[in-house]
């Protein structure tokens, strides 16, 4: 499988502040791959460089073949972009939003299609102006997919989004990436990782702390699982390596266990573990 994006060493340096420290990504075409990170950890500054918005301050980067610093307006239309920041609310409708930015495009997609993909037809003749939060993001992400992009940029994409939206959102993501869409995704929301992302990246302090999936980050499915069941004495647990053993011990070969949990550390706690943030 061919890489859609490739850094080696990228450092982004601001007077009197490291952004980025020196980071290495590798991210296969095809893939979801999500960054993850605190506030402040270089997330933004990483994408943007990508994306050619933001010059680096030293360091290799390829996006689809090309240097993002240098590429030109063949690449950048083989791109899709849903910023941090929402589009401006024009006075135009949603349609006529839409519409517009995909004349920008050598192939784009249908308007009508994209609109109804975001779940915006109700709203297609409203006012961007008139909408919610939440509808304009959903605008944001219309205009990041009209064009047909190769490679998506989805910088939290569903911030403001009820649970609903976050759900239809996670369809369109996963419906794209089927399609073959190559997508990074910023993200703090550790079930939209788990819903979405095949690997992900943890960046802490403009580093890179962990790569993997979200299933074995970090050696989360070799982590101590706690084992937890309750009997006439009231309510045991004990963290075992070995849950399976353990259970198969006290069953007795199938004696029914009362209140038999097994859990294994979440994405959230391999994650708050790895920025230094564990409670
Ligand atoms: N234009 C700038 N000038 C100076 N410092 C900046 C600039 N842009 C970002 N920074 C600093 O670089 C660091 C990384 O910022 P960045 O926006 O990349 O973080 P992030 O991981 O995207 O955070 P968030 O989760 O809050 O979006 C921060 O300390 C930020 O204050």
């Amino acid at each position: 499988m061919s890489t859609a994006v490739r850094v080696r060493g990228l450092r982004k340096e601001y007077p009197g502040h490291v952004a980025v420290a020196g980071i290495d990504l590798d991210i296969r075409q095809g893939e979801v791959f999500a960054l993850l990170g605190p506030n402040g950890a270089g997330k933004t500054t990483t994408v943007e460089i990508l994306e050619g918005h933001r010059r680096r301050t030293s360091g290799e980067a390829a996006v689809l073949g090309e240097d993002p610093g240098t590429a030109g307006r063949a690449w950048r239309a083989r791109l899709g972009v849903v910023l941090q920041t929402a589009t401006d609310a024009a006075e135009l409708t949603v349609a006529e939003t839409v519409r517009h930015f995909a004349k920008y495009y050598p192939h784009p997609r249908n308007p009508e299609e994209v609109i109804d993909q975001v779940g915006l037809t109700a709203k297609a003749g409203a006012r961007v102006k008139s909408l919610s939060g939440g509808q304009r993001r959903r605008v944001d992400v219309a205009l990041g997919i009209v064009g047909r992009p190769e490679l998506l940029f989805l910088d939290e994409p569903t911030t403001g989004f009820d649970p609903e939206a976050r759900r239809q959102f996670w369809t369109l993501i996963d419906g794209l990436a089927h399609a073959g869409t190559t997508i990074l995704l910023t993200t703090h929301y550790l079930d939209e990782v788990e819903a979405l992302a095949d690997r992900l990246a943890v960046l802490a302090r403009g580093g890179v702390v962990a790569e993997g999936t979200p299933a074995t980050l970090a050696g989360r499915e070799r982590a101590e699982a706690l084992v937890q069941w309750h009997d006439e004495r009231g309510t045991h647990q004990e963290h075992t390596a070995f849950p399976t053993k353990l259970v198969t011990q006290l069953s007795g070969g199938g004696r029914e266990l009362a209140g038999l949990t097994v859990t294994r550390p979440s994405l959230e706690d391999v994650y708050l573990d790895l920025i230094g943030e564990k409670p």
